[in-house]
C-alpha cells in the first residue's frame, strides 16, 4: 500500500482539541460513490457464505433417523420387497425435501435479521450527512465518527480527535490516542495515500472510545487492516441455548432408549415370535422411529428463528436467537431513563443563580443576572455536540445571548477535562488575553461542580436545596463554574503542562441550569402492562436521585418513592443490597460498574434480567443481562453489538411486545413438545404391543416412517403460528427453571397418547375377534391413527377450551395441515399400487363408522384428561 509520509508529524498545536464541525466539507458525490463501489466491490469482510443445499443434505442424510431410513430400505430389498425399498428410498427425497425448505425458511429469516443489524455508517456525501450501509462505503468517503461507533473502513483522521480502542487488532485494551491529519491541498486526489503515522489512521472494525471526528476512508472490505489479517468477526459462533441443550440431552437419552428396546423387540420376535430375523429387524427399526423424538430439536430452531423473525416485525431485531427463549422467562426489567423512559429531547427549561431564578416558560427576555452562567454553561459545551443536553445549551444559549458579548463561538478550548466516572463533570480551558492566564468553564452534576468550587458548607446546602427543588420537577440539573488558571509560560511552541485533574484549579460556582426531557407518551401504558403481566421494572440511571423519582412519577413506574443511589450501593455488600432492592425500585446516580454489579446480583438471585443501556461503558451489564437491550437509533454501535435484541425505532413499547412474543413462542413450544409426545405414545403402542401379544404385524415400517417423518412433523408446524392465550400478558412470569422438557408438563401428552393407543389396540383386538381381514383391520386403524394426530394438535393448541373451540381460530397452518392430511389418506386407500404397498383394503362404509366410533372415544378421552387436569398449573 502507498505510504509516502506526506503528513507533517503531529506538533504541539494539532494536539488541542480540533473543531468538530463538518461545515465546509463536501464529501464524495453519490455518482462517484456508485462508482466507486462499482468498481471496487462492496465493503465486506470475507464473511461465513449461507448454508448451501448440500450441506443441508448432507446433514439429513447423517441423522440417525435416516440411516435407520436406509437400513430398512436395504432390508426390503433384500427380502425382495422392492416396491417396499423404493417407496423409503423415495421418502428419503420427499423429507429431504421438506427439511431443506424448512431450513431455507429458518434461514430467510435468520438473513433478513442479519441484513438489518448489518453495521451502518454515518458519512458526508454530496455535502450532507447520511446513514449508509456499512457495505456502501468506498474509498474517499467521509466518514463521521462519534463515540461508540465501530469503523466501517480504513480511514484518516481529517477533523476532530478520538480515542480508539483497537484491541480487536492488537490485543491492547487501552484506548489509542487519534489526531488529525489535514488534508494537503496539492494532493492528487484520487490516489488517496496514506500518511505513516499510526496516529492519523484508523482501522476498520475499531471502536471510537470517546470524542468526535470527521476521517476519510482510505481502504475497505479485504483490503482494509482487519481485511488483510482474516479477523473474521462475523463467524463467532453462538453457543447453544440451554432449551438447546436440553432437548439434545433428551434427544439423545431417548435414542438410547429406543436402541434398547428396539434391539429387545427384534430378539423377541426373532427367537420368541419364531419371525425370520431380517422381518425382526424392521419391525426393531420401525419401533426406534417410533420412539426417537427427532422433531424436537427441528422444532426449538424453527420456531426461535422464526420467533426472532416475527418479533422483527414488531420493529425488534434479535441478534442472539437464544434472548427468543429468555424473554418469555424476564422477570425484571432494568430500564435507564435518557432515552427509554424519555424521548431525549432536551430543552432548558430553569436557570438558577445563587441568588435568582428563571424560568424558560413564556420568558421574554433572559435578566442580566444569567448572562454569565449561560455564557459559561456555552463554554463548557462543544459548539457542534453530539449531547442532546449539549444540543440543548447551545440552542438556548444562542437563543438568548446572540448579540450580547457572551457568545464566543470562534473560541477554541486549548485543552478539555473529559467526564469521567470519578468526576461527573467536565471542563474546557481556553486562552486569555494574558498568555500565562487561562480561563476555565465547567459544567456537570450539581454536586461535582460544588465539589470543585470548595464552597462554605452554608452555600453547598443552599444549592442543594435548590438543585433538590428543580430535580423534583423532573428536571436533569446541571452545575456550572468559571475557573481561571496561572502556570508557568509554556516555552515557544508548547502547550503548557495542564493539571493532571480538574480538582488542581479553582472554580467560582455560577449557577445551575435544568432541562426538561419529556417521558415519552407509550411510556406509562407499557409500564402497567409489564406490572400485569408480573414484570418487575427498576430504573437505573446516571442521573440525580430526586430527577429520578419524579420522572418514575410522571410515567407511573413505582409508588416507591425510595431511591439507591451508586455509593449507597458501593457500601453495601451483597446479600444487604439484595435485601435492599427489594424495597426499592429507583437506582439512581449509577455509574457503569454499579449497573454491572445489579444486573449480575439480580441473576444470581435467580431474576431472568432484561437490561436498556445505550452508551459505550453499559456494553459489559448489557452483555451479563439474560437479554440486553440496545436502542437502534439512538444507541451506540457497541451497546447494539453488546445487546441480544435492538429496538429499531427507540419505543419503550416495543419491549413489551417483545415479551410477549417470547411469552407466545414459550408457549407454542411447549404446545408442540406435548403435541410430539403424544403422538409418538399410539405410534409406540402399536408398533410394541401386537409383538408382545404375537398378533399379526399390525403398523409396518411403512407406516410408522409416513406417521413419524410426514403427518408428525408437518403437524408441530401448525404450533409455531398459533396466537396467542387470552391470559399471555395477564399471568406470571414462568419459573427460569420450568422447562418445557421437563417431566410433570410432558405427562399430560403422554397420557393422552396412551390413552389412545389403548383405545386402538382395543379396537383391534375387537376387529380381529370379529372377524375382519388383517388389512381392512390395518386400515381402520390406520385412519383412525391420522385422525387422531389431528385430533392431538387441536387438543393441544389450547388447553383452556376444548379441542373443537380453536376450528374457528385464525391459524392459517391448521387448515393447510388438514388438506394435505386429507390427500394423503386419499392417496393411501384410492390409489391401488400405494393402498397394496402399504398392505391396506378398503373397509366400507361399517369399517368407517368403526373408525368414526374410535375417533370420538379418542375425542372423549383427550376432554377427559383436559377437564381432570391439575388447574392450578396456569401454563399452556
Ligand atoms: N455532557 C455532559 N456535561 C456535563 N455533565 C454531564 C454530561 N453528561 C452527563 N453529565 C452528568 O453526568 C450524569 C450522569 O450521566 P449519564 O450519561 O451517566 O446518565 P444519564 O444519561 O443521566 O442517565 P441514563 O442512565 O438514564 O441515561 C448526568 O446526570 C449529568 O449530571
Ligand atoms: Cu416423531
Amino acid at each position: 500500500m502507498p505510504s509516502a509520509p506526506i503528513c507533517p508529524p503531529p506538533s504541539a498545536e494539532t494536539s488541542t482539541a480540533a473543531p468538530s464541525s463538518s461545515v465546509g466539507l463536501q464529501g464524495l458525490s453519490s455518482a462517484e460513490a456508485a462508482r466507486r463501489l462499482a468498481a471496487e466491490g462492496p465493503n465486506l469482510l470475507p464473511g461465513n457464505a449461507p448454508k448451501s443445499f448440500w450441506t443441508i443434505v448432507r446433514e439429513v442424510l447423517t441423522e440417525p433417523m435416516f440411516l435407520m431410513l436406509l437400513v430398512a430400505g436395504s432390508i426390503y430389498l433384500m427380502l425382495g420387497d422392492r416396491s417396499e425399498a423404493l417407496f423409503l428410498l423415495g421418502f428419503v427425497c420427499v423429507v429431504i425435501g421438506i427439511t431443506v425448505a424448512q431450513e431455507r425458511r429458518t434461514q430467510r429469516a435468520l438473513e433478513s435479521l442479519r441484513d438489518l443489524s448489518a453495521p451502518r455508517a454515518l458519512v458526508l456525501r454530496d455535502g450532507q450527512e447520511q446513514r449508509i450501509a456499512g457495505r456502501d462505503v468506498v474509498r474517499g468517503d467521509l466518514l463521521v465518527l462519534h463515540e461508540g461507533d465501530r469503523i466501517a473502513a480504513d480511514a484518516v483522521l481529517r477533523q476532530g480527535q478520538l480515542e480508539v480502542d483497537e484491541s480487536l487488532l492488537t490485543g491492547e485494551s487501552v484506548p489509542v490516542a487519534k489526531l488529525p491529519c489535514p488534508p494537503q491541498s496539492a494532493r492528487s486526489n484520487d490516489d488517496a495515500p496514506l500518511p505513516d503515522e499510526e496516529v492519523h489512521l484508523l482501522y476498520a472494525s475499531t471502536v471510537v472510545t470517546r470524542g468526535v471526528g470527521i476521517a476519510e476512508v482510505c481502504a475497505t472490505g479485504a483490503r482494509s487492516a482487519v481485511g488483510r489479517i482474516g479477523a473474521d468477526l462475523a463467524a463467532t459462533v453462538e453457543p447453544p441455548s440451554a432449551l438447546q441443550q436440553a432437548s439434545r440431552a433428551l434427544v439423545r437419552r431417548l435414542g438410547a432408549i429406543a436402541g434398547l428396546l428396539a434391539a429387545f423387540q427384534v430378539l423377541l420376535g426373532w427367537w420368541w415370535g419364531g419371525r425370520p430375523l431380517l422381518e425382526s429387524l424392521l419391525t426393531g427399526i420401525a419401533l426406534a422411529m417410533a420412539i426417537l423424538p427427532e422433531e424436537i430439536p427441528v422444532i426449538l430452531t424453527v420456531f426461535l428463528a422464526l420467533g426472532a423473525w416475527r418479533i422483527a416485525q414488531q420493529k425488534v431485531l434479535t441478534r442472539r436467537v437464544a434472548a427468543v427463549e429468555a424473554l418469555g422467562a424476564i422477570t425484571v426489567l432494568a430500564v435507564d431513563k435518557t432515552g427509554t423512559l424519555t424521548l431525549n429531547r432536551m430543552a432548558v427549561a430553569e436557570l438558577a443563580t445563587p441568588q435568582a431564578q428563571w424560568r424558560a416558560e413564556g420568558a421574554q427576555n433572559l435578566p442580566e443576572a444569567f448572562h454569565l452562567l449561560t455564557e459559561f454553561a456555552l463554554l463548557a459545551t462543544p459548539l457542534d455536540p453530539f449531547d442532546p443536553m449539549e444540543k440543548a445549551i447551545q440552542s438556548f444559549g444562542h437563543r438568548w445571548l446572540t448579540g450580547t458579548e457572551h457568545v464566543h463561538d470562534d473560541a477554541q478550548p486549548e485543552f478539555e477535562y473529559a467526564l469521567s466516572g470519578e468526576i461527573l463533570a467536565m471542563t474546557r480551558v481556553y486562552a486569555s488575553s494574558n498568555p500565562a492566564q487561562h480561563l476555565l468553564a465547567t459544567k456537570g452534576a450539581p454536586e461535582a461542580v460544588i465539589d470543585l468550587c470548595h464552597l462554605p458548607a452554608a452555600q453547598r446546602e443552599a444549592i442543594q436545596r435548590q438543585t433538590q427543588a428543580m430535580a423534583e420537577r423532573g428536571l436533569r440539573v446541571l452545575g456550572v463554574a468559571r475557573g481561571r488558571w496561572t502556570g508557568a509560560p509554556p516555552a515557544a511552541g508548547r502547550t503548557p503542562l495542564w493539571p493532571a485533574s480538574q480538582h488542581d484549579f479553582d472554580f467560582e460556582f455560577l449557577g445551575l441550569v435544568a432541562l426538561a426531557d419529556p417521558p415519552r407518551p407509550e411510556v406509562p401504558a407499557a409500564l402497567a402492562e409489564c406490572r400485569a403481566a408480573g414484570v418487575r421494572v427498576i430504573m437505573m440511571t446516571g442521573d440525580h436521585p430526586a430527577t429520578a423519582r419524579a420522572i418514575a412519577r410522571q410515567v407511573g413506574l413505582s409508588e416507591r418513592p425510595d431511591v439507591i443511589t451508586g455509593a449507597e450501593i458501593e457500601a453495601l455488600d451483597d446479600a444487604a443490597l439484595r435485601a435492599r432492592l427489594q424495597h426499592v425500585d429507583l437506582c439512581a446516580r449509577l455509574k457503569p460498574q454499579h449497573k454491572l454489579r445489579l444486573v449480575q446480583m439480580l441473576r444470581a438471585a435467580g431474576e431472568v434480567v432484561a437490561m436498556t443501556g445505550d452508551g459505550v461503558n453499559d456494553a459489559p451489564a448489557l452483555k451479563a443481562a439474560d437479554v440486553g437491550i440496545a436502542m437502534g437509533e439512538r444507541g451506540t454501535d457497541v451497546a447494539r453489538e453488546a445487546a441480544a435484541l435492538v429496538l429499531l425505532d427507540d419505543s419503550f413499547a416495543r419491549i413489551v411486545a417483545a415479551i410477549r412474543q417470547g411469552r407466545r413462542i414459550d408457549d407454542n413450544i411447549r404446545k408442540a413438545t406435548r403435541f410430539v409426545f403424544a403422538v409418538h405414545m399410539p405410534i409406540i403402542a402399536l408398533a410394541l404391543v401386537p409383538t408382545l401379544l404375537r398378533w399379526p404385524a399390525l403398523l409396518l415400517p411403512v407406516h410408522i416412517v409416513l406417521l413419524e417423518l410426514l403427518i408428525d412433523p408437518i403437524c408441530s408446524v401448525v404450533f409455531e403460528a398459533e396466537p396467542e392465550d387470552e391470559d399471555l400478558m395477564r399471568r406470571p412470569p414462568r419459573a427460569a427453571s420450568d422447562s418445557p422438557f421437563a417431566a410433570a408438563p410432558l405427562l399430560l401428552g403422554v397420557a393422552q397418547g396412551l390413552g389412545m393407543g389403548v383405545l386402538l389396540l382395543a379396537g383391534q383386538s375387537w376387529l380381529v375377534a370379529s372377524g375382519w381381514s388383517a388389512e381392512q383391520g390395518r386400515t381402520i386403524i390406520f385412519c383412525t391413527l391420522v385422525l387422531g394426530v389431528m385430533l392431538l394438535v387441536l387438543a393441544n393448541r389450547d388447553l383452556a377450551h376444548p379441542a373443537w373451540h380453536g376450528l374457528a381460530d385464525p391459524n392459517p397452518w391448521l387448515a393447510r395441515m388438514a388438506g394435505v392430511m386429507a390427500l394423503l389418506l386419499l392417496a393411501v386407500l384410492g390409489v391401488p399400487w400405494l393402498r397394496e404397498l402399504m398392505g391396506l383394503a378398503l373397509p366400507g362404509t361399517p369399517g368407517a363408522l368403526i373408525a368414526a366410533v374410535l375417533l370420538a372415544l379418542c375425542l372423549l378421552w383427550l376432554e377427559l384428561l383436559r377437564w381432570l387436569r391439575p388447574k392450578s398449573r396456569r401454563h399452556a
